[in-house]
């Protein structure tokens, strides 16, 4: 597969990545409202899924809107959108003011459509077709063929905690990641990095949210800045760091100790000589820090009997690796996007890093550690 070939995609996931994300945005501010304490006022909406995990109106929203946009775009025959949600819960009877809520963002949303340079649907989405696009996005992927890999809403915690969250979408063909794109709308962004790249030193305001994209083999990353009323015109190139003294490096890790074995990742960052405290955020937008060189490591250790997702990482890695990082486990392979919704294979942990000598460093230093720690 040609790179070039790729344009209509590129254009149509970041265009549709910014318009979820603009409803991402809303939705959000509405859930911190006050009279949206216990989450249902205003449309905000947050319900437990089995595993006791949040869902809201943007994760299902997203995914609406997403699902409906490539549908349009690239007609549904052949459309494989591998994605978090599934229409369970919201097509249950007890569930009409929650389906209300999800159509009442989607449809705001949509209206905006044209100003990202998408087209609008000719009138409202009923409540069938929002549910018809959510459950469209049931494929399990696999090692053959294109298949879209969407995480509507990643760290819905920290999305409901008025905190980091992104929107992530990536293009897998025959288990290759393609193109990635992730939305970050509450990453801080350094207005003077927008035109020099994010990571130039020096004081200046912050804007926030943005849009990160790539393309496999391209060598680059960008990001746009995120607007509150329709596409920007620029985009900036990203770099990641070159600091390889871990001394001087910034880690980042999930910021819930469920999700990510906190003393292990202490241990190994003290046996490195790593200084600063970790920077811990929820979400994918840790691979955005890595990619515009605001951190350069980035390390998960989940429970082992978790399973990684697909969606949790396909977009992340293709950017953090454009950007002239480096993403593997903690074994120095390759993350594997081919079997399915799982990354089959990973042994033990994700090491996102800024570039390959650091990389190299932490790969050693979890082997001597692994051994004495208690995992
Ligand atoms: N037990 C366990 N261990 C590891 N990972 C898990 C676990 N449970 C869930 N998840 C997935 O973690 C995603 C959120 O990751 P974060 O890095 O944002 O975690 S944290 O909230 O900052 O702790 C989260 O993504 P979202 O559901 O999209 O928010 C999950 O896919
Ligand atoms: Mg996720
Ligand atoms: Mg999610
Ligand atoms: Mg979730």
């Amino acid at each position: 597969m040609e790179v070039e070939s790729l344009a209509r995609e590129m254009e149509t996931a970041v265009r549709v990545v910014h318009l979820a994300s603009s409803l991402c945005v809303k939705v959000q501010e509405k859930l911190r409202l006050p009279s949206s304490i216990n989450g249902n006022g205003n449309g905000g909406h947050v319900k437990s899924k089995d595993d006791d995990s949040p869902v809201t109106v943007a994760d299902w929203g997203v995914q609406a809107i997403v699902s409906w946009v490539l549908a349009e775009v690239f007609g549904t025959q052949n459309l494989s959108i591998v994605a978090e949600e599934d229409t369970d819960s919201l097509s249950k009877a007890e569930s009409l003011a929650l389906l209300g809520a999800v159509s009442n963002a989607v449809n705001e949303a949509l209206s905006e459509a044209t100003k990202y340079g998408l087209t609008k649907p000719d009138e409202p989405l009923g409540s069938d077709d929002i549910l018809k696009a959510i459950g469209r996005c049931n494929s399990t992927g696999g090692p053959k063929g294109r298949h879209w890999v969407l995480d509507p809403v990643d760290g819905t915690l920290g999305f409901v905690r008025g905190d980091q969250y992104a929107v992530a979408l990536a293009l897998i063909e025959d288990g290759k990641v393609l193109l990635g794109v992730l939305g970050c709308p509450n990453y801080p962004v350094k207005k003077e990095g927008l035109s020099n790249g994010c990571n130039q030193s020096g004081a200046g305001s912050v804007s926030k949210g943005c849009v990160m994209y790539a393309k496999r083999g391209s060598g680059q990353a960008w990001m746009q800045p995120l607007l509150p009323n329709g596409y920007p015109e620029s985009a900036t190139l990203l770099k990641a760091s070159t600091v390889d003294d871990p001394v001087l490096a910034t880690v980042c890790e999930p910021v819930e100790r469920a999700n990510s074995n906190h003393l292990f990742t202490a241990g190994l960052a003290n046996s490195m000589g790593v200084r600063k405290q970790p920077m811990r955020v929820y979400s994918m937008v840790k691979y955005a820090a890595i990619a515009c060189g605001d951190a350069e490591v980035f390390m998960k250790f989940a429970q082992s009997s978790y399973k990684e997702k697909i969606w949790d990482h396909a977009a992340g890695v293709v950017i953090v690796e454009e950007a002239g990082g480096v993403v593997t486990d903690a074994g120095g392979r390759k993350l594997n996007f081919s079997k399915g919704v799982y990354l089959e294979g990973l042994d033990r942990g994700i090491i996102a890093c800024s570039n390959t000598v650091l990389h190299d460093k932490i790969i050693g230093a979890v082997y001597a550690s692994w051994e004495s720690s208690s995992l």
